[in-house]
């Protein structure tokens, strides 16, 4: 092919690509696929300059603006920005600049670069009067009202000294959560889903509905402020100078940036590698600028990107592999995740064997199955996600993957454990995939708080298979200097700190009764419900044999509550014996006025023949609902509990203006 001829060709495709991308929110190649054909024809037009053609794409940024929208040419056009892909990139820019202005000292700032679309928003007297779309860079698109429904948009600028005229560019964006929750609404109504959180924002931005606009939740993040004489130049702390004063406008800011010289930018660079992965939002990369304003103007710009200033782009997270096979893993709450496992596949430096599915929804939803080639995808998660198939594949005849019958760990019940629940559980409460969690909360802070019983230490006491319940860590204490020595035999554990643990574990046999209860790890048993029920039950020996009617009496506890406390204590009939035999004795709250429960104060007297309790039981009733129980009616009785045929202490009551009550009020408080 003539090269002129392969030159138009690539044109005439990046035009097509970038129209898709920029207008339509609808790319179909990969920003690597698409930079690569991009780089093909700057690269030709650059060593064939005689063949260039002058409209080509390359001179622009974007694409023309899109129908619907006024349009609006920029005072100063918008640019793009040259990219970065390694340190050698970024020092032969610094190279390069630095030759048009030697004597200039290198200092920079470093911003993240937020993967959106950049909009340029016109302030009158710290007035918002114009926003506009980048477009072709000349020219975008008049979108003033679907700004104003970006709540990071100041409608007017904070502060009373404002400049006459300011420009402040920056991006529009989506964060992931607010993606993934489109994206579910747009599964349940049947439309397309948005590739990513920037096409969303772009496709977002284009909506003529601004009240559609609003329900997105856009946000944005400046960078960049242009203002006119009426307010000073910052010259040499330019952009920092410049950034802080937005702030002070009422902007939001960059949640990451830095200034200094290029070795400072780079150490940036490195720690925004991982870190830029937790923020919610999909950044690209980092933005180095040239700090001083004079100097940016000195250097200047080409007909598409500012000299001034550098895209650097860490390597792309998504990568393409096929299916192997699907396991489920049981997590620490006995939730099952579908894992999918993976021909090994780099990126972005490492070796990527596995990638998660979440949940079974989720796996149904990409309708997965073995033998796929899939889209995966690292993100600030310990584990890659498969996030879609490769297009085309959905068509192959392949068996649907099986949902786990039962747990994988201990071939217990799986199921939802409540309606709303994407995930399945393992219904089983003591599977052993949940020992370490549970062993983790019996150890933590508000439950026995025993220190030095770390998340390394629990992993490697459960992987023993030495002990089955949380509680069996006491059998250490048997023989204290075989405890001593098998801990320090684990790793990263000295004499001394398995001394410590020793300790720690000795003195939390005497913790009061409360965290015991906690700690014991009793299904919907939290610290609050554990303190109620230690103050009316005054060992775990009172509380086991308590009938659910005689739980249900204590305050805040449900028949839930005491439905999952009476299972527990008949799945470990024998554990008050047990936890007294390892020497556990938990040390009940100090008798106090039982302030708590629903009589607590009352002074109560029973009287006539009640329809189901005996004298005996109601009054137990009352005592156990914190109430003192006496024989006779007096001026200090402030209730009276009556059945049939009461007599001359129900008309003392009465004449006394004593409240009296049936046998069905008792009972209403759970008896
Ligand atoms: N997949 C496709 O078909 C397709 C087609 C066209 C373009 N693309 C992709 O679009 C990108 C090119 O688009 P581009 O020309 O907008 O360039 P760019 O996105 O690489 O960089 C320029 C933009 O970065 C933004 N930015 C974010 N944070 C910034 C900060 N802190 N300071 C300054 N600017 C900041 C600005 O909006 C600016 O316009 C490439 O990644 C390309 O792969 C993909
Ligand atoms: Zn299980």
């Amino acid at each position: 092919m003539e090269l002129r001829d392969r030159m138009r060709e690539l044109a005439e495709q990046v035009r097509r690509h970038r129209y898709r991308y920029y207008v339509l929110d609808a790319p179909v190649l990969s920003d690597a696929q698409y930079d690569a054909l991009e780089r093909e024809l700057r690269d030709l037009e650059a060593a064939h300059p005689e063949l260039a053609d002058p409209n080509s794409p390359t001179r622009r940024v974007g694409a023309p603006p899109v129908e619907g929208f006024e349009k609006r040419r920029h005072a100063i056009p918008m640019l793009s920005l040259d990219n970065a892909y390694s340190e050698a990139d970024l020092r032969a820019w610094e190279a390069k600049w630095r030759k048009l202005a030697p004597e200039a000292e290198p200092r920079y700032a470093a911003e993240l670069k937020v993967d959106g679309l950049s909009l340029s928003l016109r302030y009158e007297k710290g007035e918002l009067v114009e926003a506009v779309t980048r477009g072709d860079g000349e020219t975008g698109e008049l979108v003033t009202e679907n700004a104003r429904t970006i709540a990071d948009i100041p409608k007017v600028l904070r502060g009373h000294t404002v400049p006459e005229r300011l420009t402040v560019r920056g991006e529009v964006f989506l964060s992931r959560k607010r993606w993934e929750e489109l994206n579910r609404e747009r599964d349940a109504r049947g439309e397309p889903r948005f590739a990513n959180p920037r096409n969303a924002a772009s496709g977002t931005m284009k909506l003529l509905d601004s009240q559609a606009v609003y329900d997105r939740r856009l946000s944005f993040l400046p960078w960049q402020a242009i203002w006119d004489e009426t307010w000073p130049s910052p010259h040499e702390a330019g952009q920092a100078a410049a950034m802080a004063q937005l702030e002070e406008w009422g902007f939001t800011r960059m949640p990451a940036r830095d200034f200094g010289s290029l070795d400072d930018m780079l150490r940036f660079i490195e720690t925004q590698a991982e870190a830029r992965l937790t923020l919610g939002f999909d950044t690209d990369g980092v933005v180095i600028k040239v700090l001083d304003f004079a100097l940016q103007e000195r250097l200047g710009e080409t007909d598409r990107v500012p000299r001034w200033a550098i895209a650097f782009k860490y390597p792309a997270l998504q990568a393409t592999t096929t299916v192997l096979g699907i396991t489920w893993q049981v997590g620490r709450t006995g939730k099952l995740t579908p894992v999918a496992e993976l021909e090994a596949v780099e990126v972005a430096g490492s070796t990527v064997r596995r990638a998660t599915l979440h949940n079974a929804d989720e796996l149904a939803r990409l309708g997965l199955r073995v033998g796929h080639r899939v889209f995966i995808e690292k993100g600030g998660e310990v584990i890659p996600k498969v996030v879609a198939l490769v297009p085309g594949e959905a068509t192959r005849d392949l068996p649907a993957p099986e949902i786990p019958a039962a747990c994988p760990e201990c071939g217990g019940e799986v199921g939802k454990s409540d309606e709303e629940e994407v995930a399945i559980r393992c219904l089983n409460p003591e599977c052993p995939a949940k020992l370490t969690a549970r062993v983790l909360h019996f150890g933590g802070r508000p439950a026995l708080d025993i220190e030095g019983l770390g998340e390394a230490l629990v992993d490697q006491l459960v992987a023993s298979g030495r002990f089955a319940q949380p509680w069996d860590l006491f059998t250490l204490l048997r023989e204290p200097r075989l405890g001593v020595a098998y801990l320090a035999g684990l790793e990263r554990m000295a004499e001394k700190s398995a001394q410590n643990v020793l300790a720690a574990l000795d003195a939390a046999r005497r913790k009061p009764l409360s965290r015991w209860i906690h700690a014991l790890g009793i299904p919907m048993v939290g610290a609050r419900t554990a303190e109620l029920l230690a103050e009316a039950f005054p060992s775990l020996e009172a509380l086991w044999v308590a009938e659910e009617a005689r739980l249900q009496a204590v305050e805040e506890v449900g028949p839930k509550v005491a439905s999952a406390v009476r299972a527990f204590a008949t799945l470990h009939p024998d554990l008050p014996a047990q936890l007294a035999a390892l020497g556990i004795a938990p040390t009940p709250p100090a008798q106090r006025d039982r302030g708590g429960l629903p009589l607590s104060g009352e002074v109560a007297v029973v009287t006539g023949t009640l329809p189901t309790l005996s004298r005996e039981e109601a009054e137990a009733l009352l005592k156990q609902l914190g109430a003192k129980v006496t024989g006779s009616v007096s001026a200090k009785t402030t209730l009276l509990v009556a059945g049939e045929k009461a007599g001359s202490k129900l008309a003392k009551a009465e004449a006394l203006g004593i409240p009296v009550r049936d046998e069905a009020w008792l009972r209403g408080f759970g008896g």
